[in-house]
């Protein structure tokens, strides 16, 4: 048996794939996996923000073309940069069990989110990001800043700017932990939908594929991932609204879910932050988060 998967090159998409398929080998020892190398077109362009640029499905389109025409079996994708809505005849079949979903600040001359000095200039091109900075301190100068992870790392060393916000989990799985300075707990920074989960994406009518891939599936990933994903659902079709969903299951069992919108210019804001039963299915979990942000989006609009 033969599976070949496509990845992104960049040093996390490969760092990814690698580890997801190192633990399908050690389950299925006679499957051989072949890697299939794309560039993309979110790739290719670096300069401008995403939001600008036509979304985070720029990551992601040519690798689903290879999948529809079966050129590659399956992809492993960071949730984050997969659209709610998955192209026809794909679906996202395994979710592995979560990383650390939160952000952390790498400001590696001045530490912590508190220490910066007014006026200091903090990278990102996130307006989800952008509006968590501006509502801790609303005195930072945030200025665009792209890239993968290394030209990100390797901008703030240079000086160009005093700090920049990633996500943890990439972080991790390069390694490269030790860099952050600050972790930004959820009260700060609501994390981004998805952020620290992996997908696998495949053809829905590859059984056989779908068979090999799902030991990896965590349920409880796979719940807090669609609650979020529900939120972003009912906001989608705008990629220029940033906006945060970030569910998790409390000790006591329980679903806990935060979540907040704005307006594109970062002007009006609402946030919220509910407990409720634990969902018994993917799909009830994807009506909550969709009811979640169908309800901020009525309070800013
Ligand atoms: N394209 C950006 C992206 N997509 C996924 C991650 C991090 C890993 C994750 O959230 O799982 C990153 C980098 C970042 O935000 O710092």
């Amino acid at each position: 048996m033969r599976l070949v998967y496509a990845t992104r090159k960049s040093a996390l998409a490969l760092a990814q794939c690698r580890a997801v398929v190192a633990q399908l080998k050690a389950i299925h020892p006679n499957v051989d996996f072949v890697e299939e190398q794309v560039v993309t077109s979110g790739d290719k362009i670096q300069d401008r923000p995403l939001s600008e640029i036509g979304g985070k499905g720029l990551f992601v389109k040519e690798i689903e073309e290879r999948l529809l025409d079966e050129r590659a079996d399956f992809a492993v994708h960071s949730i984050k940069d997969v659209p709610g809505i998955v192209p026809p005849g794909l679906a996202l079949v395994c979710v592995p069990r979560r990383e650390d979903p939160r952000d952390v600040l790498v400001a590696p001359r001045h530490g912590g989110l508190e220490a910066l000095p007014s006026g200091a200039r903090v990278g990102t091109s996130s307006l989800r990001r952008m509006v968590a900075l501006k509502a801790a301190r609303p005195d930072l100068n945030v200025v665009p800043l792209r890239g993968n992870v290394d030209t990100r790392l390797r901008k703030v060393d240079a000086g160009e700017v005093d700090a920049i916000v990633l996500a943890r989990a990439g972080l991790v799985r390069l390694g490269l932990e030790a860099r952050a300075t600050e972790v930004l707990e959820p009260d700060v920074s609501i994390p981004a939908v998805g952020q620290g989960a992996l997908g696998l994406e495949s053809r829905e009518e590859d059984e056989a594929t779908r068979a090999y891939l799902a030991p990896l599936h965590d349920a409880e990933t796979g719940i807090c991932v669609a609650v979020e994903r529900g939120v972003m659902i009912a906001v989608e079709g705008d990629c220029r609204t940033p906006i945060a969903a970030y569910a998790v299951r409390t000790e006591s069992g329980r679903l806990h879910v935060r979540a907040f919108i704005a307006r594109p210019d970062g002007s009006s804001c609402r946030k919220t932050e509910r407990t409720l039963q634990w969902p018994t299915s993917e799909a009830d979990a994807a009506t909550l988060g969709q009811d979640i942000g169908h309800h901020l989006l009525a309070q800013i609009s």
